[in-house]
Formats: structure tokens, C-alpha cells, sequence
């Protein structure tokens, strides 16, 4: 697997710095509050779990499966909901999970969604940004990093369901995609 990558653009040792640092800055956001973390699966899995070791507070977990890409680099436009959450949102304090942020699609979605059901307070939290790629205009509160206009994998990014696994985000040989980036 790891003879796919091109190159590494963020460490294994970055993500975790960064995880504890974001993990700190949420454990005061959320002093004394009891927020919903929602993961948005299957992307942001490896990032929810290793984040919210570091939050220093009760909170509760739910996921919500939403997919757009399809298994390959560029957004169909379309946001599917394959799994929505079990807990009511109304009155909550929200914290969506993401991986990426890239056309800005999903958050976009996502945030219409909850304000629609009537979440008390709604914040973003992001492992990577790609301001390059947005084409609706959406802000997380808490990014890790920022990455340039390219195809990432890894850490629960994927192409074509592979790669989620490596403990690192990079960029992929072109002879991978085929083409396709
Ligand atoms: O800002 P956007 O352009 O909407 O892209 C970001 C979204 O795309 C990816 O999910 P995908 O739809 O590939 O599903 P996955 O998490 O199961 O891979 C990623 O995990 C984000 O959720
Ligand atoms: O750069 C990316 N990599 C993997 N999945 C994605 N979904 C949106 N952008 C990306
Ligand atoms: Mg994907």
C-alpha cells in the first residue's frame, strides 16, 4: 500500500500533535456542556476517534453516513445520506467531524440539515482544508491543516474505498488514478 504514495504531505507524528491540541481547545469550548459529536462517516473515523481521546469532556457520539464522491476524485454534486443519525438534534450542541473539507458540499448539507431541525449551536471541526476546491461558501471553526488543490488519501481519506488505513495523509502516484486527477 504504501508504495502508491507519491508523497507524504502530513505525518503520522503531525496528525497526533494536532489532534491534541484541537482535542484541548474543544475540552474548554465545551466546559459544562454535554455537546452531539457527530462523525461523518466513513471519511472522518480514524480522525473522531483519535480527537476525541484528547476532549477532556461528556459528550455524546453519533454518525451520520453521507457520500458524494463515489469512490472517485471529484464530487457527483450530489450529498446521499446513506445512514442519518439515531439521536434528536433539537436544543443540542453540535459538533460535526469531518476529514476534509474540499467543494464544501457535504458541510454545506449537513449544516442546512441540522439548523432545519433546530440544533442549539452549531460548530465544524476539520482535519484538513482545501480552500482551492470550494465551491460553496462554508467555514469550519477548528481546522488541522490546510492542503493544496490535490487528490489526498489516507488517515480515512479514500480512492475507491482504499487507503483510509494509512496512518499519514499524502498523495497518490499518478499511475494510480488512472489518469483520473
Ligand atoms: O467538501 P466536499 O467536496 O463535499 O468533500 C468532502 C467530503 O467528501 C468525502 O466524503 P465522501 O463523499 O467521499 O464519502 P466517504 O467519507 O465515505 O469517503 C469526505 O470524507 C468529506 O465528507
Ligand atoms: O482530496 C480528497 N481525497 C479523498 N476524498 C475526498 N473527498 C473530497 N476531497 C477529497
Ligand atoms: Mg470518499
Amino acid at each position: 500500500m504504501h508504495n502508491d504514495i507519491e508523497k507524504i504531505l502530513i505525518s503520522k507524528e503531525d496528525i497526533e500533535a494536532k489532534c491534541k491540541e484541537i482535542g484541548a481547545a474543544l475540552t474548554k469550548d465545551y466546559d459544562g456542556k454535554f455537546p452531539l459529536a457527530v462523525g461523518v462517516l466513513k471519511g472522518a473515523l480514524p480522525f473522531m476517534a483519535d480527537v476525541l481521546r484528547y476532549t477532556d469532556t461528556h459528550l455524546e457520539m453519533d454518525f451520520m453516513d453521507v457520500s458524494s464522491y463515489g469512490g472517485g476524485v471529484r464530487s457527483s454534486g450530489e450529498v446521499k445520506i446513506e445512514k442519518d443519525l439515531d439521536t434528536k438534534v433539537e436544543g443540542r450542541e453540535l459538533l460535526i467531524i469531518e476529514d476534509i473539507i474540499d467543494s464544501g458540499l457535504t458541510l454545506r448539507y449537513l449544516v442546512d440539515l441540522f439548523k432545519y431541525r433546530k440544533a442549539n449551536s452549531i460548530k465544524i471541526v476539520t482535519l484538513l482544508d482545501k480552500p482551492e476546491g470550494r465551491t460553496v461558501d462554508i467555514k469550519a471553526d477548528l481546522v488541522g491543516f490546510e492542503v493544496p488543490n490535490e487528490f489526498v488519501v489516507g488517515y480515512g481519506l479514500d480512492y475507491q474505498e482504499k487507503y483510509r488505513n494509512l496512518p499519514y495523509v499524502g498523495v497518490l502516484k499518478p499511475e494510480i488514478y488512472g489518469g483520473e486527477a
